[in-house]
């Protein structure tokens, strides 16, 4: 089953899939309130990766995600997209506990990575973030050699054996990061001498280096010029063979461009997920409507 079938298949059979004539008013915009835990379209997948019911984050008394659903399907690539401050990166740290880290942060609700607990009080959070990498929206190599900061990982999580089989994966890691050819001749340069693009996908090839399943990317292309983003954006669609990929974009083509599936936040509602094709050209939602109409955000 493509993940495309394996997203409708789940929602057709799912009861809280909300028809359209439910949520959609002639109530004016602003007056027009997000219906708490309904979010219209596909959230739902057959087998998925992640299965993420009834999610609350709160910062201290602040409840920036309100009663979110939403399944994530293996091997797909599904963006986060919605104006700033609606709790798209706040969601995505909850897929490998980056949150935390901060200590005011509390998240209630269900997070399962394949069908185990992400937030098990007995949860090894190293192994967890080597399943679930993450690339930032700025690039942070460490101020250590190309090869060095690929091995890095492979090496705390004594991944390789021997100095060959480091030398494979560091190949390998930078072979699928686009960036082989580029720094094969070069490998003990230091990495922060490199351009943004190229230091971008290094980031990306020491995430790949320790084999995770997952990778989520926030805002991984708001720092780069267009030729390093459409060099990262070509590689996300060929990781997807491999991963799943959850990014967080603020660029609406870029939603367009690499994502199967686009979810819409809204003051932390999950309002809209449907094939990206749908949410762009018909969006059954009025407050997806608007936003990607650039009537607001
Ligand atoms: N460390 C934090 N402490 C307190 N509040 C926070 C923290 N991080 C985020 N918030 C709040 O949570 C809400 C969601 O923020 P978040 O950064 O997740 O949104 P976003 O959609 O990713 O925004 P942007 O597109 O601007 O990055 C906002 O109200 C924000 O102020």
């Amino acid at each position: 089953m493509s993940v495309n079938e394996t997203i409708s298949s789940a929602a057709e059979q799912h009861e809280n899939s909300v028809p359209v004539q439910d949520v959609v008013t002639e109530k004016k915009r602003e007056d027009m309130p997000v219906q708490e835990g309904k979010t219209v379209g596909l959230p739902y997948a057959d087998d998925p990766k992640f299965k993420l019911r009834n999610v609350e984050v709160f910062y201290g008394e602040d409840r920036a995600i309100k009663d979110i659903s939403l399944d994530i399907a293996r091997n797909e690539v599904i963006s986060f997209i919605g104006p700033s401050g609606c709790g798209k990166s706040t969601f995505l740290r909850c897929l490998n506990r980056m949150n935390d880290s901060i200590d005011i942060c509390r998240v209630k609700g269900q997070l399962m990575l394949d069908d185990e607990d992400i937030y098990h009080s007995r949860r090894d959070v190293v192994e967890l973030r080597a399943r679930v990498g993450m690339v930032f929206q700025k690039p942070n190599p460490f101020p250590k050699s190309i090869y060095d900061n690929v091995a890095y990982g492979p090496r705390i999580h004594g991944l390789a054996n021997r100095k060959s089989d480091l030398d494979d994966i560091v190949e390998n890691s930078l072979r699928k990061a686009g960036l082989w050819d580029e720094v094969k001749d070069r490998l003990d340069a230091t990495a922060t001498g490199m351009s943004g693009g190229q230091q971008q996908r290094l980031c990306i090839a020491r995430a790949i280096a320790v084999s995770p399943e997952v990778i989520l990317m926030d805002e991984p292309c708001s720092a780069l010029d267009p030729i390093a983003t459409a060099k990262v954006e070509e590689l996300i669609s060929e990781m997807s063979e491999s991963y799943t990929i959850v990014i967080v974009t603020h660029s609406m083509q870029q939603a367009a461009r690499v994502s199967h599936r686009t979810a819409y936040f809204h003051l932390g509602h999950l309002v809209e997920v449907n094939e990206t094709s749908k949410v762009f050209t018909a969006p059954q939602h009025e407050l997806t409507e608007s936003y990607i109409t650039g009537r607001f955000g």
